[in-house]
């Protein structure tokens, strides 16, 4: 039998650890069961996909981690702060939809966060050119979101995320409208962005092959209620590029994250 970790060393396991789930479940009011119970944890500066059948609480997962929403039981810690985290502190959240304020320009779109956590004008719009600039819209700041194409508007998203440089950066399917070749250039950006900034990315996505090509680890999720069917580390030569897209080891795990993605579409699942 082990020896029970010692109390320095449970405390240093927890240190390196930018988000750990444990036992969470959620049931709406509607007495839908969403979620778990889930187990997961994410260490400092990971990249992890969540991978899932539709309706399998990917997105009430996040939700629950940034505190927009509570879980029914279990526990949740971000970083050091259990319980008592401000909603969305530390926390940089990226939708499916840019849902950018129309009658606004791309900096004061940007700038909304530091608006609201009363930041100083001058400062604010300093920083919200700096997050422009790390998505490479520098010369965008004054351009209304009507004059964005649509992987545009994803970066202005994105930018809105980072500037409040947070630790962790939550993702729930951004890119899942955009074509294919805007695509994998946000793939290729968002993966040097994580590269320089060092933030902990959780990224939600339904594509195989995205999670496999941005992630250290994919995290495949059961049907509803969602717990974790599988756990898969991408190991690979860094930094990411088109020779891993087609590579064999790239096919090669994207052939391994299907296989444990089967069970939720083939019938043996406990959908
Ligand atoms: N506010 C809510 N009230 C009631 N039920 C909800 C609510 N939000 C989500 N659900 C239900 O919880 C389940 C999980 O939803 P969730 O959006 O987390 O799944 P998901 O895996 O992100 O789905 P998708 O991949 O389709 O976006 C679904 O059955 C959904 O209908």
């Amino acid at each position: 039998m082990s020896a029970a970790p010692t109390s320095a060393a449970v405390e240093a396991s927890l240190t390196a650890l930018a988000v750990s789930l444990r036992g969470v479940t959620k049931t709406y009011d509607n007495g839908v069961m969403a979620l778990g119970p889930l187990d997961l944890a994410v260490r400092k500066g990971e990249f992890i996909s969540l991978l899932g059948p539709s309706g399998c609480g990917k997105s009430t997962a996040l939700r629950i981690v940034a505190s927009l929403a509570a879980p029914s039981s279990g526990t949740v810690r971000v970083a050091h702060h259990e319980g008592e985290m401000q909603p969305g502190h530390g926390i940089g959240f990226v939708f499916q939809e840019p849902t950018l304020m129309p009658w606004t320009s791309v900096r004061e779109n940007v700038r909304l966060p530091l608006r609201l956590g009363r930041v100083p004008k001058a400062e604010a719009c300093e920083r919200a050119d700096a997050a422009l600039a790390s998505v490479g819209l520098a010369d965008f700041a004054e351009a209304y979101p009507r004059e964005l194409s649509g992987g545009m508007k994803m970066r202005v998203s994105l930018a809105r995320a980072l500037v409040t440089d947070p630790d962790i950066l939550l993702m729930d399917e951004p890119f899942a409208a955009l074509d294919e070749i805007t695509r994998f250039r946000l793939n290729n950006d968002l993966l040097a962005l994580w590269r320089s900034l060092g933030k902990t990315v959780i990224f939600v996505t339904h594509s195989v092959f995205e999670s496999v090509y941005l992630s250290q680890r994919v995290v495949v999720m059961t049907g509803r209620p969602g717990r974790i069917q599988a756990d898969l580390r991408i190991e690979t030569v860094e930094p990411r590029g088109e020779e891993f897209r087609t590579s064999t080891a790239y096919s090669d795990y994207c052939r391994r994250v299907s296989a444990a993605l089967a069970p939720s579409y083939s019938g043996q699942s406990t959908l």
